[in-house]
Formats: structure tokens, C-alpha cells, sequence
């Protein structure tokens, strides 16, 4: 296994293990630490345990050996329903209310809290609005109003009502359309990285792993971790034949997608009103390569955030950046 263990530790999986009574073997002894603020994705193939180990953090699972700690604390000491309350939950069909309005569904946590009308209301048009739905609009709606991406939506907006530290999320976005999907994706990504809270996702969809993840963690049957790394790591270097054969085909354009464009893979300075397709740096490789495609005599101008001109970008320089990606990620 490689990868590095983050100093802070916000979740703590100690030799955890659980044992269905028919003898099913879900999560095997696992030690595995999640750092504050780190959205950490679980991989592997259908019955790899991932859904039995996000369970087991919000205790809808006991574990059969080991302990779950969270900011230190074993959740095994704690009473399961406040532990729930402060945990953020959404799994791929939803769950919401039929029969409540979206306002009401995001609400639910806060009434139970006991929070008073003004501030309800207030968070839920915030939320509303942090997840791109309209409350005027949206808000009152029932969820069969809404397409399956808004209800996706509306599920991530509700388990963030009370701002929890933790969000365990079990294919969130499964249900959604592939377009609909990367939308999603991207938002998602956008609201953790606005927010900082301790994400723990499962997916079955290694793109989706490598895309959200500031960590993957793969596992096999029996619920055995097989590597941990970042994104970049693990598809530069797999450790096991398993992850080599769950990643597929296609790692290198796996690998241009999680990549960045950096100076150093720059050649030549761009010329004062450089009439070629630009990107920015900072770009993936992905989008460059995209616009490198399409560039009339191959090369691209790179510009900085504030759209001067920094160099250019050749086929070579490509390269020179796909090979850094892989070296940096060495063992
Ligand atoms: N309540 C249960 N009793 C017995 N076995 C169970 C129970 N729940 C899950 N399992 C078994 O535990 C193993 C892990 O299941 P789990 O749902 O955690 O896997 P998963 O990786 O999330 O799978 P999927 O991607 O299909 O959701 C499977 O072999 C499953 O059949």
C-alpha cells in the first residue's frame, strides 16, 4: 500500500472489521486515516464492502472488531442518534420526503434541532442557492417536480443543512445522466472546496474516484484496502495488479485529466499579441491537449490568470508535462 498518512487525523478506521453473521467477510482489518478537510473516494467493485464501511461511520453498521474514531472520539461511546444528527448522509436515490416540499426536506435536520423559523429559512434559500436551485422557485416544489439532478441537489443541500463536519455520500450521483452527472461532479467540487468539510464518497466509477478525490482508496473483495494514494499516484503508479486492471485502459488520459499545466512545461516566450489559441495555466492537461488539438499550426499561447502571456505550449511540452506527472508520482 502507498501514500502518504496525513499528521491530523478527523477519522480513524483502527483495524476495523465486520463480519455479517452468515460468515460474509465485508471490510477486512482495515487502519486507514482521513484527514480534516480531505474528500477521500472509495473504489472498488460491487461488494468490495465500500457501502458497509461508510455505514459503519454514521453506525447504521457496527463493526464486528476494531474502532472508528472521529476528532478522537469513539463513536462506539457516543449516542448513535446524535452522532447521526452531526453527520451529513446522502445515498443514490435520495430519500426525500415525498410529501414535504424541498424547503421542508432541507429543513428537517434544523426542526429537529429545534432552530427557530428565521434562521431555517434562511439557511435553506443559502443552500438552495450554494447548490444552483433557485428558492423562490425550487424551494416550494414537491420532489416530483423537480428532474433527477435538481433532487440530487436537494439531497446534498439537506445534508448540509447543519453544516456537519463529516459527509458520507454512497454514489451520489449514481441515478443522474452522464451529463447531468459531470455537472454535478464539478459543483460538488466546487461546494468542498468553498466548505472544508471531511467527505468520505463512495463510487464503483473509477473517473469519478480519480476526478473528486484528494485521496482513492481501492478496495478488492473481503474489503481489502489495495492502495491508497492521490489521484495522480495511484494511476501513475498502481500498486497491485488489481488496481492496475480496476483502472483499465485508458490511464493516461486518466492521469491528463488530473494534471496541471505548470511553467516549467512551457517552451519559448509568446509574443506580444500572440495571435494562437490560448489556455491558462493551471489548465489540465486535458483542456490542453483539447485546445492544442484544434491549434491551426500546433502550438497553443499560455496565458496567466490575468491573461498575459506567459509562453507556449507544443506537443513536446505536452509530454514533457505527462512525463513529469508520472515521475512526480514515483515511488
Ligand atoms: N446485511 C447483510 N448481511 C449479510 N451480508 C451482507 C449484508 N450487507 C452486505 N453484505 C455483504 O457484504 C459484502 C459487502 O457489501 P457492500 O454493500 O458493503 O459492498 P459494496 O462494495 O458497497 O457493493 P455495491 O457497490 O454493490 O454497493 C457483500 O458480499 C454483501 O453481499
Amino acid at each position: 500500500m502507498t501514500g502518504e498518512t496525513p499528521s491530523r487525523a478527523h477519522i480513524r478506521f483502527d483495524g476495523v472489521g465486520k463480519e455479517y453473521p452468515d460468515g460474509t467477510v465485508a471490510v477486512g482489518n482495515l487502519d486507514l486515516d482521513v484527514a480534516q478537510h480531505e474528500l477521500l473516494t472509495l473504489v472498488g467493485p460491487s461488494g468490495s464492502g465500500k457501502s458497509t464501511l461508510l455505514r459503519m461511520v454514521n453506525r447504521l453498521v457496527e463493526p464486528t472488531s476494531g474502532r472508528i474514531l472521529v476528532d478522537g472520539e469513539d463513536i462506539a461511546d457516543l449516542d448513535a442518534v446524535q452522532l447521526r444528527r452531526g453527520i451529513g448522509y446522502v445515498i443514490q436515490d435520495v430519500g426525500l420526503f415525498p410529501h414535504r416540499t424541498v424547503a421542508q426536506n432541507i429543513a428537517t435536520v434544523p426542526g429537529l434541532l429545534g432552530w427557530d423559523r428565521h434562521r431555517t429559512r434562511e439557511r435553506v434559500a443559502e443552500l438552495l442557492t450554494l447548490v444552483r436551485l433557485e428558492p423562490d422557485v425550487h424551494g416550494p416544489r414537491y420532489p416530483h417536480e423537480l428532474s433527477g439532478g435538481q433532487r440530487q441537489r436537494v439531497g446534498v443541500a439537506r445534508a448540509l443543512a447543519t453544516n456537519p463536519s463529516v459527509m458520507l455520500m454512497d454514489e451520489p450521483f449514481g441515478a443522474v445522466d452522464p451529463e447531468g452527472r459531470r455537472a454535478l461532479q464539478t459543483e460538488f467540487r466546487r461546494i468542498h472546496d468553498d466548505l472544508g468539510t471531511t467527505v468520505l464518497m463512495v463510487t464503483h466509477d473509477i473517473d469519478e474516484a480519480v476526478l473528486l478525490g484528494d485521496r482513492v482508496a481501492v478496495f478488492s473483495q473481503g474489503g481489502k484496502l489495495e492502495q491508497l494514494a492521490t489521484p495522480a499516484h495511484l494511476l501513475a503508479r498502481p500498486a497491485t495488479s488489481f488496481v492496475d486492471g480496476f483502472i483499465g485502459e485508458a490511464r493516461a488520459v486518466k492521469l491528463l485529466a488530473v494534471t496541471e499545466l505548470e511553467a516549467q512545461d512551457l517552451d519559448g516566450a509568446a509574443g506580444p499579441g500572440d495571435p494562437h489559441p490560448s489556455v491558462t495555466l493551471g489548465a489540465t492537461l486535458e483542456t490542453a491537449l483539447g485546445v492544442l488539438a484544434a491549434a491551426p499550426d500546433g502550438s497553443v499561447t499560455v496565458t496567466d490568470e490575468a491573461g498575459t502571456a506567459v509562453g507556449r505550449l507544443t506537443p513536446a511540452g505536452l509530454h514533457t508535462a505527462l512525463r513529469r506527472a508520472v515521475t512526480a508520482n514515483g515511488a
